[in-house]
């Protein structure tokens, strides 16, 4: 039983507005971090099939089917669809789910109780915070799984069945990588959401979190916001990007009068203090440019990120660092300094990579633990993939075409069988 992938295929033209009919839509699963909640659900598609090659054609009357452990299951089409809401704007996911008519979308198979079809799947703290919630305005109960298990699951998933899914970035070039199946583990993966986890992921199921730091996303944008006044988190990173940061971080340059300190391989570019000129200076918040701040601001939490992840992945010697969580949201400056960084440390040792998908490794994680249940198995067999897969990119057209809209939904084709 194996998750393959040929080529992808993103789109937004019906997860925003189009309700599915109810026995469509299946597996919806939710992630709800301190900031972010995140929503996956699958919705079947009988109109098209995939073969082998990941070509398509019309579907015949009879499914495909798969043979596993001697028995033989259905092949089902469709798209798995992502959304996402802030967590203090949690009425709006509410409402989505209502509206797109999601209510039952926990369960696969008719025959199953209606007791089983108010159950989904969700995972981090706001599936604890808010199963009351659920319960009282859609008579949702909340089946939690655990947040690092479901990242992990995620995360494991995404390199396994998505072509395309991991990448290098660094100095304006995107690279993707080549995931090898059998020589995956271990690596480090990095989420970096509100807060930070690090786990050292060994296998399927098999990981302990190594570590992790409060300087995160959460603080990124609640500094920030403090700092710049900005209303949104992609205002904060549009500013980021047209800023200088050398304006005050301290640089080794300023310290060392326009020198490299050679002696330690430390050039005369490198930033010394993030920062830290704004002590040496008689001047206010006012008199700094909004644009500089959320610079100095971005450049100090991903380097920070980038640095402790590579001495956590020094710890146990790995060499592959993977970066998830809505932090890095497909932001070119952002990828940039988390890999110098990883870089400078490692000496070159230590890889940094980053994943298309990377904010919904938690929700992905609950989606594929419905293959739990006894009665509910999924398999997610092929992912399909056409988005261009070209070897570079420039970081303005990352950063816009990776990133979405808040509620921007999109899918990605594919197929499963159920078990
Ligand atoms: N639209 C957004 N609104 C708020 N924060 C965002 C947004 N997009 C990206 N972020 C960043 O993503 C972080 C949340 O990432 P996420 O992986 O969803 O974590 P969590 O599970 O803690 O919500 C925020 O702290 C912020 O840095
Ligand atoms: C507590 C959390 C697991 C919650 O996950 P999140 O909502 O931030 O994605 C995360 O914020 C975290 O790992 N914080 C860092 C805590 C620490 O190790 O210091």
């Amino acid at each position: 039983m194996e998750a393959r992938c040929s080529g992808i295929e993103r789109n937004s033209e019906d997860g925003g507005s189009k309700a599915l009919a109810p026995d469509e839509i299946s597996h919806l699963a939710l992630d709800i971090g301190g900031t972010l909640i995140k929503l996956v659900y699958f919705s079947r598609n009988d109109s098209w099939s995939v073969d082998d090659k990941g070509a398509k054609s019309p579907k015949g009357d009879s499914p495909l089917r798969v043979s596993c452990s001697n028995l033989d299951y259905p092949i089902l089409y469709g798209r798995i669809h992502f959304a996402k809401f802030e967590t203090i704007k949690v009425n709006e996911c509410l409402e989505f789910i209502r509206s797109k008519k999601l209510l039952h979308g926990g369960c696969w198979h008719h025959e199953a109780p209606v007791s089983d079809k108010n159950v989904i799947k969700a995972t981090g703290g706001g599936a604890y915070k808010f199963a009351d919630l659920f319960k009282e305005n859609l008579g949702l109960n909340l089946d939690k799984e655990d947040e690092m298990d479901c990242l992990v699951s995620g995360a494991n998933f995404l390199l396994k069945a998505v072509h395309h899914e991991a990448f290098t970035y660094m100095d304006g070039q995107k690279e993707f990588v080549q995931i090898d199946h059998n020589d995956l583990y271990p690596y480090l993966l990095v989420n970096i959401g509100s807060g930070v986890s690090m786990l050292k992921v060994d296998g399927d199921g098999k990981f302990e979190r190594v570590s992790g730091t409060n300087v995160g996303g959460g603080t990124f944008w609640g500094l920030g916001r403090l700092l710049t006044k900005c209303k949104s988190f992609d205002e904060l990173l549009e500013l980021s990007h047209q800023g200088n940061n050398r304006v005050i971080d301290m640089l080794v340059g300023d310290i060392y009068g326009g020198m490299d300190y050679s002696k330690f391989g430390l050039a005369s570019t490198t930033i010394a203090s993030s920062f830290g000129k704004a002590i040496s200076e008689n001047k206010e918040l006012e008199d700094y440019r909004p644009e500089d701040v959320a610079r100095s601001l971005l450049r100090m939490i991903s380097n920070n990120i980038g640095q402790i992840s590579y001495l956590n992945a020094l710890r146990f010697g790995l060499k592959r660092i993977f970066f998830g969580g809505f932090f890095i949201r497909g932001h070119a400056y952002t990828m940039d300094t988390i890999s110098v960084a990883v870089n400078f440390w490692s000496k070159g040792e230590a890889k940094a990579m980053f994943l298309r998908h990377e904010g919904f490794l938690g929700a992905l994680g609950a989606f594929m633990s419905y293959e739990k249940n006894n009665y509910d198995g999924l398999m997610v067999h092929q992912l399909v993939e056409q988005v261009s897969t070209s070897a570079s990119y420039s970081g303005d057209k990352i950063h816009s075409s990776l990133a979405g809209d808040l509620n921007d939904s999109e899918s990605i084709g594919c197929s499963v069988y159920t078990t």
